[in-house]
């Protein structure tokens, strides 16, 4: 059973795997994990895979009853409709997923999101019964241009989570931009530093017991030396992890970051 707080390892698979691919992956992945003996109420493991992917992802994982979960890499803002190419947060719910990717820097960047639009995701996600994780973070230019390394961060989930009440399971991922596939990993010192103020925004935002309630991830060049040491820090519950997720070893690896030494 999965409690609050329960670590996190998300493996957001971006546009990699076709839908063949991702079966062949999913089967191999909980054979690992399995062998290995994976304590599933220690660590959550969830994957991302393309809209396209993902029933044949929930047939294998209901066929074979494993404990993995999976999400939407985006979503709709609309729930149906005259939106050519949208994806609505029914249609996910319905495929059993249980999370949704909110605003992630490529969708920003590359597709033009703001935080109106994601703040628009998050009311739909949470209508459908989708966990929405809301990602936030600072490229390099906000980041030397700001007093405060948070503040773009801060901005963000006030904005993504501006009709959100108290109470309501949201995750959010904490994903700097300059460490997003660059292999620059943020310290686990600047990870914390932005992590716990964003759980101070949430806690003035939605009070402290969703504040202290709340996943908070690290996302950006998270790799198997280096997840134990990030993981370590006391306001970081999980990652979100592109690359290294699409590799078997290296994903079992990160979520099985407990039994590195010294972890
Ligand atoms: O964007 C990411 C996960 O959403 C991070 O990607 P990388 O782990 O490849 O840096």
């Amino acid at each position: 059973m999965v409690t609050a707080r329960t670590p996190l390892m998300a493996g957001n698979w971006k546009m990699n795997f076709n839908h063949l691919q991702s079966i062949a992956f999913v089967q191999k992945l909980a054979w690992t994990l399995k062998d290995v003996q994976h304590d599933f109420e220690q660590v959550e493991v969830a994957v991302f895979p393309p809209f396209t992917d993902i029933r044949s992802v929930q047939t294998i994982i209901q066929a074979d009853k494993l404990e993995l979960e999976y999400g939407a890499q985006d979503l709709s803002q609309h729930d149906s409709g005259a939106y050519t190419g949208d994806i609505s947060g029914e249609f996910i719910r319905t495929l059993g997923a249980r999370y949704a990717l909110v605003g992630h820097s490529e969708r920003r960047t590359i597709h033009g999101e703001d935080d109106e639009i994601c703040r628009a995701k998050v009311n739909a996600a949470l209508r459908h019964e989708l966990v929405p994780v809301l990602c936030v973070g600072e490229s390099l230019e906000e980041r030397e241009a700001s007093a405060n390394p948070a503040d773009v961060s801060i901005k963000q989930l006030k904005a993504g989570l501006a009709d959100v009440t108290p109470g309501t399971e949201i995750v959010i991922a904490y994903e700097p931009v300059w460490a997003i596939g660059t292999g620059q990993v943020a310290t686990a010192e600047q990870a914390q530093e932005v992590c716990a103020a964003l759980r101070g925004a949430l806690a003035e935002q939605l009070g402290e017991e969703t504040a202290a309630a709340t996943r908070i991830l690290y996302g950006g060049s998270v790799k198997p030396g280096n997840v134990a040491s990030i993981m370590r820090e006391p306001d970081i519950d999980g990652a979100l992890i592109g690359g290294a997720s699409l590799s078997i070893e290296d994903f079992s690896s990160i979520i099985r970051y407990r039994s590195h030494v010294g972890a």
